[in-house]
């Protein structure tokens, strides 16, 4: 184990409890972890922020939206993990799930021990020691039954909706809601190995003293409701104090990225921005697919054209993936396609983006929805096709690219591809949408500012963990 971080001077207020925070090694919950960490360190605890260096690294180097001064507040904690396979992700169209994430997942397994350290080292020197954790990862905090004075929080990185249809699989009994029923089973959509895994963190997940959801109760009240009854939830409390993604997110970098400057000298809501989170990796037809349906739209986008992330993104080199001959000769003049790690909360919260084709990774949705963006959803694997249908069919602030459950596999055609676009960015079916998708994001802004639903759950949260009654 490292040495012991040290405490800011400006959080003796609260110094009295201190904060741990256990995210899953993942791009799509590191950050969420890291957001949630900047903003319970804005109520003045000291917030420790821990993981294998690789993951650590990785969280600061990508910080995505929140300011670099709330993130220099945050104690990132190394842990060892022993060494793990990186190897490149598998471009199968049937199995779209990223297996080759999981040898980082097992190494992770490994922390419980240097993790128990580190929070029996904290509850010497606090009152309480709050220990925040996906449920992805729980068992590596399992001895916080062991310390007196420490107790846990599940942060969920998921929709409520998605939540449901997980939780009622697991448990095997008849989920409430209908359209959740005709979807796949999630399982379905996961590798075996993830499905075991999942498994092992279940009777550690036993351990919690409540639950904290990414999301707001203004829009996903009803799926909230369904996760707190007795029957799910006994008697544990929970709080939605999401969509955690800044409002007005800040620059990471020195220079202006070169897609905002490209986005400037557009037209307002004229561009579609296309990107698939850091779990996906297209296949080439899909590629083809996609490029000959964005220059047969005729609309102007911007392609982020990226393979799924590797167990350790520091490792060698990225595949580099290649376009139709000739694409981008052809599309220069309203068309840009880049390869590296871009800005998404910048770029969406840009006024010429009019679109977002996604695969509905949750972070997406959130950033989406947030910004007003409305959304061309293309789910891919996990809880995407869920959030796909709640983004489309329930809150209405997107269309589908297509139906998940209608087609499988490779059947995403360029008609399709070009018929969305179009009905999104140029039609008036998309100005109905756009303006859905701003009233949505009135919602989530107002829930998110202080006195809002969402900060008050915060509050609530805060109240309850600095309780005195030790
Ligand atoms: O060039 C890039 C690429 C990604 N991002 C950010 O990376 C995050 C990606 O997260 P998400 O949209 O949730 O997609 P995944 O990376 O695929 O996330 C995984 O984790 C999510 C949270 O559990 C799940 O909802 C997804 O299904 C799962 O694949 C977002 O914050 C993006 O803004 C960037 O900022 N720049």
């Amino acid at each position: 184990m490292g040495s012991l971080p040290k405490e800011n001077e400006n959080e003796n207020e609260n110094g009295e409890i201190s904060v741990m925070m256990v995210p899953f090694p993942a791009q799509g919950h590191l950050n969420q972890m890291l957001q949630l960490s900047c903003l319970i360190s804005t109520y003045g605890f000291p917030v420790h922020y821990v993981g294998s260096a690789v993951f650590n690294r990785q969280a600061k180097l990508r910080v995505n939206g929140l300011n670099p001064r709330d993130v220099a507040k945050i104690h990132f904690q190394d842990l060892p993990v022993p060494p793990y396979a990186s190897p490149p992700p598998v471009s199968d169209p049937s199995k779209k799930f990223p297996a080759h994430l999981q040898p980082a997942w097992d190494a992770a397994m490994s922390m419980a021990a240097p993790l128990a350290d580190f929070m029996r080292s904290l509850a010497l020197k606090h009152r309480r020691v709050i220990v925040i954790h996906d449920p992805l990862i729980g068992s590596v905090v399992k001895d916080v039954a062991t310390i007196p004075n420490a107790e846990s929080y599940a942060f969920n990185c998921l929709s409520a909706y998605c939540e449901v249809k997980f939780v009622f699989e697991m448990i095997g009994q008849f989920c409430p809601i209908q359209r959740l029923r005709e979807l796949p089973l999630i399982a379905t959509t996961i590798s075996d190995g993830l499905h075991y895994f999942i498994g092992l963190q279940n009777e550690a997940l036993s351990l919690r003293s409540g639950d904290i959801y990414n999301t707001c109760r203004l829009i996903e009240g009803q799926f909230l409701e369904i996760l707190a009854s007795k029957e799910i939830a006994g008697d544990l409390k929970s709080w939605a104090i999401g969509p955690l993604i800044p409002a007005k997110p800040a620059s990471n970098s020195e220079s202006r990225h070169k897609i905002l400057q490209w986005l400037d000298k557009q037209p307002p809501r004229s561009v579609i921005f296309v990107t698939f989170g850091t779990t996906t990796t297209l296949t080439n037809d899909e590629i083809e697919v996609l490029a000959a349906g964005l220059e047969r739209s005729e609309q102007k986008f911007v392609w982020v054209l990226r393979e799924a992330d590797k167990a350790n993104v520091f490792d060698g080199e990225e595949r580099r993936v290649e376009l139709p001959p000739g694409f981008e000769e052809r599309i220069r003049e309203r068309g840009i396609v880049v390869r590296e790690w871009v800005p998404q909360p910048e770029i969406l919260a840009h006024s010429s983006t009019g679109g977002f084709m996604s695969h509905c990774g949750w972070n997406s949705c959130n950033e989406s929805m947030k910004m007003g963006v409305p959304i061309a959803a293309w789910p891919m694997h996990s809880d995407q096709p869920t959030n796909a249908v709640l983004v489309t069919e329930i809150l209405r602030v997107g269309l589908p690219v297509r139906k998940w459950e209608e087609t499988t596999g490779e059947v995403v055609t360029a008609e399709m591809v070009e018929d969305v676009v179009r009905r999104l960015i140029a039609l008036e079916e998309g100005g109905e949408i756009r303006k859905r998708a701003e009233e949505v994001a009135a919602v989530l802004r107002g829930a998110t500012e202080e006195g809002g639903a969402s900060r008050l759950e915060m509050d609530s949260f805060i109240a309850h963990i600095t309780r005195q009654d030790l």
